[in-house]
C-alpha cells in the first residue's frame, strides 16, 4: 500500500501518456467535495468531509485541519463500492450496493480503477526517470492495455442537448428581450445542433426571465430539423406549451424533497403524480417527454443526496414513459467519486441508453464527471453554450458546463456531435455580448486568443 501525499484535497490523478491521439488527464475522486453552498463559510474541514464525502476516500482524522493530509492510496484509487471501513455511510448512503452484492461485478469496476491506478504509478515514475524511453517500451502491452480499457465504454457519437436558452438563461436578472432569445436560438440551430431547450412553460411569477415562452416557441418552433423541447412543470405549462407549438417537452423532478418544494412548490410525490398526468396527456398526442432528475448528487439544503433516492425518482419517470432522464447536478458538486456510485445505482433500474447527464460547473468538475460517464455507457450530454446558467432556486449554483468545452474534449477524444465549434463560439459570442459578459467557456477564451494571437502574425 501507497501513503500519497497532496495539498488540501485528496485527488488522484492519474496521467496516461499513451499512443492514441490525445493526451488524457484523468481526476479520479476528491475528498473535500464541497456542498451546501450556502452552509460552506460556518463549515470547518471535518464537517465538510463528514457531510459531503462519498465515504469512499476518508482522511485520517488526526491530520485534518492541518491544510495536508494523508490518505490511504488504495481506499482512494479504488471505486466507491469496495471499501469496507465506511460504516456510518457505506448501509444508508450506498443501498445501490445490494444491487451489486455480486462481488465480481463489483471488483470488475474496482479493478479497471486499480489497474489504472497502479499502472500511471508505474508510468509516472518511468515517464519521469532517465531511462523512460527503455520503461516505456518494457510496458508497451500494459499501456496498449490500459489505452482500451479506458476507451472501451466510449461512444462513438455524443448528442448535446444544448439547454443554454432556457437553463443558461433562466437565472438572468435583467430580462433578455425576446428577439434576443429568439436569435441565441437560430444561431444555436445553425451550428449542428439536434436538440435545443428553448424555454419554459413555468410560472412567470417564479421564473420572470421566461415569461416570454408563449412568444419565443411560436418564433421558432418551425426551425428545420431541430427538437425543440421545453420545460412543463405541470398540466397547465404543457397544454400552454403545446399551443404555442411546442412538439416535445421536459419534466423535472428532484432527488432531494427540499429541492422540489422550494423549485416546483410540492413534495417529490406530489410532482411525480402531476407528471403523470403530463406523460398521459403527451402519450395521446405522442408528444416525446424527457425527464429530468435534480440534486442527484447533492442538495443546497439537505447535502448529499443517496443514490437510492436518485434512482427511484428516475425509475419513476422511466416507467411513466419518459424517453430518456437526464440526471442534473443542479448545483455543481459532484466529482467522478459521488457520479459514479450515482450512475450505478440508476443503471440499475433504468437502461444507459436513456440516460442524460447534467452537470453544472460550480466546481470545475464537470468535465472529468462527463468522461467518467461517457466510460460507463452514456451518449448524452446536456450543456449550456459560453457556460450560461444557474438555477433560480438553488441558491449559489453556477452555469452548467459549456458546450464549447464539452465539444472541445470529445473532438480531442475522437468522439462525434456534428457541432462546428467555430459557429457555436460565435453563438456564445452574440449572447455574452447581449448579457456584457465574458463566455464562462475555457475553450472559447482560449480558442479566441489563439485566434487573436495569429492575427498578429
Ligand atoms: C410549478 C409551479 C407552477 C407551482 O407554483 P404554485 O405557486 O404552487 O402554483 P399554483 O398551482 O398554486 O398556481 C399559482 C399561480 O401560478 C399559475 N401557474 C401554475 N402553473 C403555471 C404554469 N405552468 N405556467 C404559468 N402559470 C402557472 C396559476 O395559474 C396561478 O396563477 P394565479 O391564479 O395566481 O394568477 C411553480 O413552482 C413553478 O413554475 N416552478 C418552476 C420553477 C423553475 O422553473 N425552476 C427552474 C427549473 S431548473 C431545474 O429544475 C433543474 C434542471 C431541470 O435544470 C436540472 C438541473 O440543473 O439539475
Amino acid at each position: 500500500m501507497h501513503m500519497y501525499r497532496y495539498g488540501t484535497g485528496t485527488r488522484c490523478s492519474i496521467l496516461i501518456k499513451i499512443k492514441l491521439p490525445f493526451l488524457i488527464l484523468f481526476t479520479m475522486s476528491s475528498l473535500e467535495e464541497p456542498l451546501g453552498l450556502d452552509k460552506l463559510p460556518s463549515m470547518n474541514t471535518m464537517d465538510r468531509v463528514r457531510r459531503f464525502s462519498t465515504g469512499c476516500c476518508r482522511p485520517q482524522v488526526d491530520n485534518l485541519g492541518m491544510g495536508n493530509y494523508w490518505i490511504e492510496g488504495r481506499s482512494c484509487s479504488t471505486s466507491n463500492c469496495c471499501n469496507e471501513d465506511n460504516e456510518e455511510y457505506t448501509a444508508e448512503t450506498f443501498p445501490w450496493k445490494r444491487q451489486t452484492t455480486d462481488k465480481s461485478q463489483c471488483d470488475s469496476f474496482s479493478q479497471k480503477t486499480m489497474t489504472i491506478g497502479r499502472n500511471s504509478m508505474k508510468f509516472d515514475n518511468s515517464f519521469y526517470s532517465s531511462d523512460y524511453q527503455y520503461s516505456r517500451k518494457r510496458n508497451n502491452n500494459d499501456i496498449q492495455d490500459m489505452a482500451y480499457k479506458f476507451m472501451k465504454g466510449m461512444p462513438e457519437f455524443v448528442k448535446i442537448v444544448e439547454v443554454g436558452p432556457r437553463d443558461g438563461l433562466q437565472n438572468e436578472k435583467n430580462i433578455v428581450p425576446t428577439a434576443v432569445k429568439i436569435e441565441l436560438i437560430h444561431r444555436l440551430a445553425s451550428t449542428g445542433l439536434s436538440v435545443i431547450e428553448a424555454t419554459s412553460f413555468v410560472s412567470p411569477k417564479w421564473v420572470p426571465q421566461l415569461a416570454d415562452a408563449k412568444d419565443v416557441m411560436q418564433a421558432v418552433h418551425n426551425l428545420g430539423g431541430i427538437r425543440l423541447p421545453v420545460l412543463t412543470p405541470n398540466l397547465k405549462g404543457y397544454e400552454a406549451a403545446i399551443a404555442a407549438g411546442a412538439r416535445e417537452v421536459a419534466i423535472f423532478a428532484s432527488a432531494s424533497e427540499s429541492f422540489s418544494k422550494s423549485n416546483i412548490n410540492c413534495s417529490i410525490e406530489e410532482s411525480l403524480a402531476r407528471y403523470r398526468a403530463v406523460t398521459r396527456a403527451a402519450k395521446e398526442l405522442s408528444i416525446p417527454v424527457r425527464g429530468y432528475v435534480s440534486c442527484v448528487v447533492g442538495c443546497p439544503v439537505e447535502g448529499p443526496i443517496s443514490p437510492s433516492k436518485v434512482a427511484y425518482v428516475a425509475k419513476e419517470l422511466n416507467d411513466m414513459g419518459c424517453f430518456e432522464i437526464s440526471l442534473g447536478d443542479t448545483i455543481g458538486v459532484g466529482t467522478p467519486g459521488t457520479v459514479v456510485p450515482m450512475l450505478l445505482a440508476v443503471m440499475a433500474v433504468v437502461p444507459v441508453e436513456k440516460l442524460a447527464v447534467h452537470f453544472h460547473d460550480t466546481y470545475g468538475q464537470s468535465l472529468a464527471n462527463i468522461l467518467v460517464s461517457l466510460q460507463m455507457g452514456i451518449s448524452a450530454v446536456d450543456s449550456s453554450v459560453a457556460g450560461l446558467g444557474g438555477c433560480p432556486y438553488a441558491k449559489g449554483a453556477s452555469g452548467n458546463v459549456a458546450t464549447e468545452d464539452v465539444v472541445y474534449m470529445l473532438n480531442g477524444l475522437g468522439v462525434k456531435t456534428n457541432v462546428d465549434i467555430g459557429k457555436l463560439m460565435s453563438a456564445g459570442d452574440f449572447i455574452n455580448k447581449h448579457l456584457g459578459r465574458v463566455s464562462g467557456s475555457k475553450t472559447a477564451i482560449a480558442l479566441h486568443r489563439v485566434t487573436a494571437d495569429a492575427s498578429k502574425i
